[in-house]
């Protein structure tokens, strides 16, 4: 059995080894806890037949954790001075595949194609860069076919935002985007002190599951996603006068919303923060026929 690589020491004998500095820029804070680790990985539904997407494995502690479970681990790694430590510490494993690619950039469709082909399910396992949390999980959320399950780790604040209800202060659009293909759950709170170096936020890690088929109404989501951030653009605002200020001009534009808001029997006195989603639903899908712009 090989040495866990997250413990504090053997984690700064591998940067000592390979004169490794961090950068800040690119969010690199290392797990050094195995306890952490072992816990995020027996929340993801992982067999020898799953295909697993790591981001940023940074020197692969986490990694190693995951190609002992898994059939294949694929990790997107930005910073180029890693690949040769990861070629040392990841020598056991012949299951990993490090693709030296800034995951944003990232064809993940073709990606998925070349290198999960004899795979079904995909799983995304991964402790995030912070600063680029929610664009990262958008991505994979909109890979509808393969991607079934996320679990992830990032600041607490945004996974306390993801999985907010109606009617609280963290609700937005983010937590619809999310929770609008997915079933969203914190299942660990994770302290600054199993990090290295620490971050000054504290972390949590999010379990993400795929819901199927669960709004079979949407008329069309690119539409749905324009009502929900238009009507947050201003949270004290009602969402009568967010959506007056971001749906596209037009003739009779206010009685065409006050028509909408009735036929989809929403108050527009209310806030954007009290609407469920399926009531947004019902919104965007009766203010559509007005204000949706044909694609081409
Ligand atoms: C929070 S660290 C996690 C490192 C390791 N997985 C761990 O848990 O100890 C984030 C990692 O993401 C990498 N990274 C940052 N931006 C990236 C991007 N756009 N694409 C791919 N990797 C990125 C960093 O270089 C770093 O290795």
């Amino acid at each position: 059995m090989y040495k866990d690589i997250a413990t504090p020491m053997r984690t700064k004998e591998i940067l000592q080894k390979h004169g490794f500095s961090f950068k800040k820029s690119l969010g690199q804070n290392f797990l050094v806890d195995p306890n952490v680790l072992h816990n995020i990985v027996s929340h993801a539904a992982i067999t020898k037949n799953t295909g697993v997407i790591e981001v940023g494995p940074g020197i692969g502690a986490l990694t190693e954790h995951l190609a002992r479970q898994a059939g294949k681990v694929v990790a997107f790694e930005i910073d180029g001075r890693l690949l040769p430590v990861l070629e040392d510490t990841m020598s056991p494993y012949l299951n990993v595949t490090v693709l030296h690619q800034d995951v944003l950039k990232a064809d993940l469709h073709q990606v998925i194609e070349e290198q999960f082909a004899d795979y079904e399910d995909i799983v995304v396992v991964a402790n995030l860069p912070y600063y680029i949390t929610t664009p990262i999980i958008m991505k994979f959320l909109m890979e509808k076919a393969r991607v079934k399950q996320l679990v992830i780790m990032m600041q607490k604040e945004v996974a306390d935002r993801i999985t907010a209800v109606p009617s609280t202060k963290a609700y937005g659009s983010l937590s619809i985007a999310v929770q609008y293909y997915m079933d969203a759950e914190v299942s660990m709170i994770v302290p600054k002190t199993v990090f290295i170096p620490q971050p000054n936020v504290e972390s949590a890690v999010l379990c993400l599951t795929r819901k199927e088929n669960a709004y079979p109404d949407v008329v069309d989501e690119e539409f749905l996603f324009i009502v929900t951030q238009g009507s947050f653009l201003h949270r004290r605002k009602t969402i009568w006068n967010n959506l007056q200020s971001s749906l596209p001009e037009g003739k009779e534009k206010k009685e065409l919303i006050q028509k909408a808001f009735e036929v989809a029997e929403v108050d527009p006195g209310r806030r954007g923060e009290t609407l469920s989603i399926p009531e947004f639903i019902k919104l965007a899908n009766a203010l559509y026929p007005y204000f949706h712009t044909p694609k081409s």
